[in-house]
């Protein structure tokens, strides 16, 4: 997968994707990461890629002109069609469901607006979505950005070994996760749950299917309310349920 992001900040970008099993999926090639600045493409001596926002008021907004040429050096420097998302409060919330579907594509691109953002008439017309990481004003679009090619990057085949797999996170099966537990097995902030300590798989199965339904039902009730019980998961959630309330 190719991932290309358009900021006025590529080192931070590099970097950010340089690390981790990011890092090690770019190196293995299951993922590919290129920035374009659209400093880079603004044709005027001081490189100019802002303006004064039309109507007055404070605040500057992304130009048209350079990220137009950037846009357009993006899109020839690979054959393949590229899915342009624009990083802003005002998309649509990035959710797994939605990072799981871009990661199946070959190629998304990722435009990182600055000061109050980008013309509009830049975003009409170039952009395919819009997402937002959350309901609150960054000072840039990079770390939305950080945040979709860590939750996309790590999901390309072979990126995580067996010990990270991606079916237990938290949001794979539409709950969070269970608690996990490293060694010691006793320690002065208590003990590691036995049954994780039996070897009886299928109780250890269970005990972790009846946690995450809990603590989902407990901090996100929202994500149960969109998902249909089976039957051991409504029969393991009333046993969370009766527990809690000893
Ligand atoms: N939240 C976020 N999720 O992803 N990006 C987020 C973010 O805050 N980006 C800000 C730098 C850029 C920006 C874009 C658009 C607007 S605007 N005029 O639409 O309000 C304000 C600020």
């Amino acid at each position: 997968m190719r991932i290309d992001v358009v900021t006025l900040f590529p080192d931070f970008m590099r970097q950010c994707a340089a690390v981790g099993v990011v890092g090690r999926a770019q190196q293995r090639e299951l993922l590919q990461v290129q920035t374009w600045n659209p400093r880079d493409y603004a044709t005027d001596n001081y490189r100019t890629v802002d303006g004064r926002t039309c109507g007055g008021g404070p605040g500057m907004v992304m130009l048209i002109e350079p990220l137009r040429k950037t846009l357009e050096a993006m899109r020839e420097a690979a054959p393949k069609p590229v899915h342009l998302i624009y990083l802003s409060p005002q998309g649509a919330r990035l959710t797994q469901g939605r990072v799981e579907a871009l990661a199946e594509m070959p190629r998304i691109a990722l435009l990182c607006g600055r000061y109050e953002g980008v013309d509009e008439r830049l975003l009409a017309h170039e952009v395919d979505e819009e997402l937002s990481i959350g309901d609150y004003v960054l000072s840039g679009g990079e770390l939305g950005a950080a945040v979709i090619i860590d939750a996309v990057g790590r999901l390309q085949e072979g990126a995580l070994n067996d010990a990270q797999s991606a079916e237990q996170d938290s949001f794979s099966n539409g709950l969070l996760d269970c608690p996990h537990y490293a060694k010691p097995v006793h320690d002065a902030l208590g003990d590691v749950p036995e049954v994780l300590l039996s070897g009886d798989h299928a109780a250890i199965r269970r005990w972790r299917l009846k946690q995450s339904l809990g603590r989902t039902w407990l901090r996100r009730p929202d994500l149960l309310a969109q998902r249909a019980l089976d039957k051991e998961s409504r029969a393991l959630l009333d046993e969370f349920r009766r527990e809690h309330a000893q």
